[in-house]
């Protein structure tokens, strides 16, 4: 950033309060033209209300919003983005079934007084071009990657004039090679003196990209620091209040004494709502007391199986069994009652019901069970000391269980339905990018309840696409690539460049 420039924003004395929740106190920011600013902080910590009220969402409780040094108020989302401060969530907000050019378009002034295809398709291209940008201006959103969604995000983002991009976690769904263009993107952005907030939970991401962190601790702004003096370990200090071990192996606590097979599927596959085959018939074995990790680059038939395995989805084809018994055509009930707790990838949608209170998703899947319910019956203080209990085991802090749960933070909703998952899963566990939205500690406390839960003889299906997490702890590594399962690697034969080279569709081997 040029010595001496003024921020572009200055957040002064921000506080934002939620019945029972200071979820911002006292913070001060100053955000400079060509900076990358990283925030950091623990679930629950503070940062998407902060940039809630950045983006004219919501406004404070107290304190200023200075931009370009005149106070401002923004009153809502659309005057944030007049004043050029614009936003891409980790939940893309594209029309699916419109191309690449249309979704620009929505954002731009003139599109009101008739565009035609083609100079909408013109003016895509000139603005991916000036933000260097790859986009296919024709191709429709639904049949791109999470990475050129995410491009598009920015792009329209960009190209309705912003000059303070705020990203949540942008490299949540991104494979190797788009974080590295992502990268490349916003550093060429702040070169050119756009001021970036970057929203992250991973340290190596903040170190590299980072001009400076702030870190907030229960909503309050602990340390503001240049990324080059500082270190990895004092901001996780700063932000959890003590050190954090990152283990690169689980132990067994006893060996290994159950190989029984959990779950057998075979010859199971699957197609989308287009007819298109999205898993091709594949055969595997999970068995009790072990961890296998299901590696891949994101979209590769991931979701499917892990639909699949919860019974989320059937199969076209071929058997899937519990101990033993035939699941096919049987729904998430069936499985649950087999066992088989699931962590899904789209948490909010897919395992919580967004408007209900958190007692109402904490008993969602056991609502029919002793002693909450029966087949008549409800008891609703027995659903709310169940919910405490899951509260605490997933330690979330929450004065109010009937507060709706798309009200708490992602990291908080992610750990509860963990531990809902956890009870339920009395064989086996399936855990779809179960880190994806922690804070570096309860990515520690999750790695190893996984661990945990081997040790306990149950199993763990382990979806990731950190190969560092999947080698730290499965038995076992499929790999999956463009649908098809190119092999099962076992742990002693775990080697990185090997099993990145199968995500990419490179090499072959037997599946078991
Ligand atoms: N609309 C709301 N109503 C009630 N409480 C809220 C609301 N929005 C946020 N909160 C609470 O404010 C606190 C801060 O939440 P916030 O989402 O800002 O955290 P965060 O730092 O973004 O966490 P994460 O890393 O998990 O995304 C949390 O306790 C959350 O439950």
């Amino acid at each position: 950033m040029p010595a001496g420039a003024p921020p572009l924003l200055t957040l002064s004395g921000i506080a934002k309060y939620f019945p029972g929740v200071v979820a911002n106190k006292d913070v001060s920011i100053d955000f400079y033209p060509g900076e990358i600013h990283a925030l950091l902080g623990e679930n629950g910590a503070g940062k998407s209300t902060l940039m809630n009220i950045v983006t004219g969402l919501y406004q404070p409780d107290e304190g200023e919003l200075i931009l370009d040094g005149y106070g401002v108020r923004f009153e809502s989302p659309e005057a944030a983005i007049a004043a050029g401060i614009g936003m891409v969530h980790q939940h893309f907000k594209l029309v699916s079934r419109f191309t690449v050019a249309e979704n620009l378009a929505l954002g731009w002034r003139e599109t009101g007084f008739r565009l035609s295809a083609s100079a909408m398709a013109r003016r895509a291209e000139v603005e991916a071009e000036r933000y260097g940008l790859d986009i296919r201006p024709s191709a429709r959103i639904d049949t791109l990657t999470s990475g050129e969604q995410q491009r598009v995000e920015i792009l329209r983002v960009l190209s309705r004039g912003a000059r303070l991009l705020i990203l949540d976690e942008p490299t949540a769904v991104l494979s190797p090679l788009e974080v590295g263009e992502l990268y490349a993107a916003l550093r060429r952005f702040r070169n050119g003196g756009g001021a970036v907030i970057l929203i992250s939970h991973k340290l190596d991401e903040i170190m590299a990209l980072a001009d400076r962190v702030t870190v907030l601790r229960h909503g309050r702004v602990s340390g503001t620091h240049l990324v080059a003096h500082t270190k990895p370990s004092t901001l996780v200090t700063e932000m959890i209040g003590r050190p954090v071990e990152q283990k690169s192996d689980y132990p067994r606590k006893m060996p290994r004494t159950d190989d029984d097979a959990v779950m057998v599927l075979e010859n199971v596959s699957c197609r989308d709502g287009a007819g298109q085959i999205r898993l091709h018939p594949l055969s595997l074995e999970i068995r009790a007391g072990e961890i296998l990790g299901i590696a891949g680059v994101t979209g590769n038939g991931q979701s499917e199986l892990s639909d699949l395995l919860a019974g989320l989805r059937s199969s076209e084809t071929g058997h899937i069994r519990v101990d033993g018994k035939d699941m096919r055509g049987r729904g998430p009930n069936a499985f649950r009652e087999a066992g088989i707790g699931y962590v899904p990838e789209d948490r909010l949608h897919k395992a919580l019901a967004p408007a209900l209170g958190v007692t109402e998703n904490a008993v969602m899947r056991l609502f029919r069970t002793s002693p909450i319910g029966g087949r008549l019956a409800y008891h609703a203080s027995e659903a709310l000391r169940f919910t405490r209990s899951l509260l605490d085991q997933a330690q979330v802090s929450l004065a109010e269980p009937a507060t709706p749960i798309r009200a708490l933070s992602g990291g908080n909703q992610q750990r509860l339905v963990l531990a809902r998952e956890r009870m339920i899963s009395h064989r086996a566990l399936v855990a779809s990018y179960p880190s994806r939205g922690l804070d570096i500690g309860a990515i520690a406390m999750m790695r190893q309840t996984l661990a945990d839960i081997r040790d306990e003889g149950r199993a763990v299906v382990l979806v990731s696409e950190d190969l560092d997490e999947l080698m730290a702890l499965s038995d076992r590594i499929a790999v999956l690539c463009g649908g098809r399962l190119m092999t099962v690697v076992p742990r002693g034969d775990y080697d990185r460049a090997r099993i990145g080279a199968l995500m990419s569709g490179r090499d072959g081997g037997a599946s078991s």
